[in-house]
């Protein structure tokens, strides 16, 4: 029997449903709406796709959104500067520095230069660690987002072995934090990996996130497993994900479709972090 198909675009629109409320929670005790900025340095084609959706999204639920573009060429220290003058900006509750940056500048710098109360990536080193020692205070989106898909969707996490094939900043190791602060036995495999297929066969959620075209094939997933796949690359005009869908579909339990999947989700817990900032920056939580 085939997989049963994940829905990320519904699943989104009904956690968006929840920030709304918030946002008009917020509202009413300040008199002010979250503000989201988005800080975009040159002009990356597929950049500027995703900072249109998440300034629609915000407009949606009444977040004020505002998008930051600056030349590809400028210097590091100004867009350290940049950064400073939104950190001390009081309508301006959440920053992100839309990623990859051009290569002269040092991205690593650039995420720590972010106050930690205004960092709706969770990518700040004190993030980071507040969800390494449990405390989920501004959580990485799209792990967050994948957290959140097996809730609703009735995937238990509790005692599973999960594998995340990955090991990124970004997805990878708090996609991992969050698995077994829920109780799963976690293992993160990645490129070094020997034997890859009979570690990720193991997988009662299986978590794909490599960034290689259909690198995820049905000999690699455990029969009933749960697969998520992060992926998302353009391969000609096409987008595909990490997993071979058509062949693993046959094998897996549950599968998320690319698009469709884990891509609305980001997007709809960048607006669940940015209303929780402005909650934290305002003494709420
Ligand atoms: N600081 C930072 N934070 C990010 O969260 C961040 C980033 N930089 N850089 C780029 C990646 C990518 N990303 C996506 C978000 C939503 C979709 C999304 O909604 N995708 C749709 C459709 C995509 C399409 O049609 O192009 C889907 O999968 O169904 C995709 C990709 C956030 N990123």
């Amino acid at each position: 029997m085939p997989a049963q198909l994940l829905d990320g675009v519904k699943i989104a629109a009904r956690l968006t449903e929840t920030v709304k409320k918030e946002v008009e929670t917020f509202q009413a005790k300040h008199g002010v709406r979250p503000g989201l900025t988005v800080i975009i340095v040159g002009e990356d084609p597929a950049s500027k796709v995703y900072v249109n959706r998440k300034h629609k999204a915000c407009a949606e639920l009444g977040i004020a959104s505002e998008v930051v573009r600056l030349p590809a060429d400028i210097a590091e220290a100004q867009l350290l500067q940049e950064i400073d003058r939104l950190n001390g900006d009081p309508k301006v509750n959440g920053i992100l520095v839309q990623l990859p940056v051009p290569k002269h500048i040092n991205a690593e710098k650039v995420l720590e230069q972010i106050s930690p109360k205004k960092d709706v990536d969770g990518f700040h080193p004190v993030n980071v660690g507040n969800l390494t020692v449990g405390k989920e205070w501004l959580v990485p989106c799209t792990p967050y987002g994948i957290v959140k898909m097996l809730e609703i969707s009735g995937i238990s996490i509790e005692g599973k072995q999960a594998v995340v094939l990955g090991r990124s900043n970004i997805v990878g190791k708090p996609m991992a934090m969050l698995l077994l602060s829920r109780n799963a036995t976690v293992t993160v495999c990645h490129s070094k990996t020997q034997d890859l297929a009979s570690v990720t066969r193991q997988g009662d959620i299986f978590v794909a996130a490599v960034g290689k075209p259909e690198f995820v094939t049905k000999d690699m997933v455990k029969p009933g497993a749960a697969v998520i796949d992060v992926g998302i690359n353009r391969v000609g005009d096409k987008l595909v994900g990490d997993v071979k869908f058509d062949e693993v579909k046959e094998v897996a339990g549950y599968i998320t479709p690319v698009p469709g999947g884990v891509g609305p989700l980001t997007i709809a817990m960048l607006l669940h972090n940015t209303v929780k900032a402005a909650q934290l920056q305002l003494g709420d939580r």
